[in-house]
């Protein structure tokens, strides 16, 4: 066992523990990120080129975070002198008389976000290639765009190290040990800290076993489905193609989201927003493609100029909470262990400010942002007894 005892162990180097990490350094503690899988990896859910940034939400909670992480991603760009975020713009499309799309607006407009409200004769006018379904409604959040995943999660990792951070990756956390000073095992050691913080992503319920805890999380695989222009430079971000979010659909119940080719030239990234359960450790036995005969039938309708076969599929996980919020709390039982989980799908935008919440629940500060949606109390399910 190392005689170090560190002020913080952060389980997961994903874009939530990363995060978490960092805001640890840079207020001085001595922090060690543990990883089970050599870095960079692509078998979590923070890894691939590009994620959506937006305020465009049902809720105002969720609209307040975002105001503090665009500013704290604004630093970390600064801090680390790459460019993390591209502003594109986000087009909502939704039912004008149904559940979601009202609601959307209503918050962007109630917080005072940029945003335009497309009517229906100019709409192909902002939008070329793109056929809006009658009875939609459609705006922009004008200040939405793209981050670049990878390139972010990099350099902040970057950045917890030059703060004095430690990362060691190939060490699978097989055992905790609570207590006032907790110990950690991994396949290859043992470390204490005075507190933790799991941020263990799809694993999250494996991690949080060896606590005596269950959460109610699913883990679903998503297909990363790129489609190729017809005409290339249709869909380019160059052109200022949008990111989309299509709400409510004819084929589906589920979000269908898109953000403009990018990453892979000609290829524009448009995925489903639910996938099929599967063990994070079986991902590639998830075979499933109803989600694929969705987004191809969607395609199909509303993107003319994508041709509706994918021509790249790139595999990711969602972690799943019942309510699609997510879970950022003390453990029930062990104040010094915090717990980041259930980020359903649309937490890496949101990475500093999770970051900054786990550091300020961590150190026994009053967190900078209301955390009662996040609370694991909210679950029916009671947590499971603690060993
Ligand atoms: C296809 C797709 C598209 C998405 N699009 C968007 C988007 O547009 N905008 C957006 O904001 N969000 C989006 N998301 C969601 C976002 O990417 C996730 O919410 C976020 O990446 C979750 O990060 P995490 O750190 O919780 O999990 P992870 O990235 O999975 O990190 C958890 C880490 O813990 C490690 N770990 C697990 N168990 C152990 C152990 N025993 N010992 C040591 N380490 C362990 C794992 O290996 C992993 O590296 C998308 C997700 C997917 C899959
Ligand atoms: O979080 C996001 O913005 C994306 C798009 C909508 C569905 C989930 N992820």
């Amino acid at each position: 066992m190392s005689s170090q005892v560190y002020d913080c162990i952060v389980i997961g180097a994903g874009i939530q523990g990363s995060c978490t990490a960092y805001y640890h350094a840079k207020n001085n503690k001595k922090t060690l990120l543990l990883e089970q899988f050599i870095l960079p990896h692509s078998r979590g859910s923070s890894h691939g080129q590009t994620r959506i940034i937006r305020k465009a939400y049902p809720q105002d909670f969720y609209v307040r975070m975002m105001e503090d992480s665009y500013k704290l991603w604004a630093e970390l760009e600064k801090e680390a002198g790459v460019k993390l975020y591209r502003r594109t713009g986000l087009l909502v499309m939704g039912a004008e008389n149904g559940q979601q799309y009202p609601r959307v607006k209503d918050v962007l407009l109630r917080n005072r976000v940029p945003t335009v409200v497309l009517k229906r004769e100019e709409f192909s006018q902002h939008v070329p290639n793109f056929n809006l379904s009658s009875g939609d409604g459609a705006l922009v959040d004008t200040t939405a765009g793209v981050l670049y995943a990878d390139k972010a999660l990099a350099s902040i990792q970057r950045l917890f190290q030059s703060l004095g951070g430690v990362i060691k990756d190939g060490q699978k956390v097989t055992g905790i040990t609570p207590g006032a000073v907790a110990t950690v095992t991994t396949v290859s050691g043992a470390y204490q800290a005075r507190s933790l913080v799991i941020t263990a992503g799809p694993w999250a319920n494996t991690l949080l076993s060896l606590t005596g805890l269950g959460l109610p999380l699913q883990v679903v695989k998503i297909n990363v489905c790129y489609w190729q222009e017809k005409v290339p430079g249709s869909y380019d971000v160059q052109k200022r193609f949008p990111c989309f979010i299509q709400l409510e659909s004819q084929e589906a119940d589920q979000h269908i989201y898109g953000l403009p080719s990018n990453e892979y030239p000609g290829l524009m990234k448009v995925c489903y927003h639910i996938g099929k359960e599967t063990d994070p450790d079986e991902r590639d036995r998830q075979t499933d493609q109803s989600d694929i005969a969705i987004l191809q039938r969607f395609i199909a309708r509303c993107m003319p100029g994508l041709v509706p076969v994918p021509a790249v599929v790139e595999s990711c996980m969602y972690t799943l909470t019942p309510d699609s919020d997510f879970v950022l709390d003390h453990h029930p039982t062990y104040r010094n262990i915090v717990i980041g989980a259930g980020f359903s799908g649309h937490g890496f935008k949101f990475g500093p400010v999770i970051g900054k919440i786990l550091y300020e629940l961590s150190t026994g500060q009053l967190p900078s942002h209301d955390v009662s949606p996040f609370k694991i109390s909210r679950f029916q399910t009671p947590a499971k007894s603690a060993l």
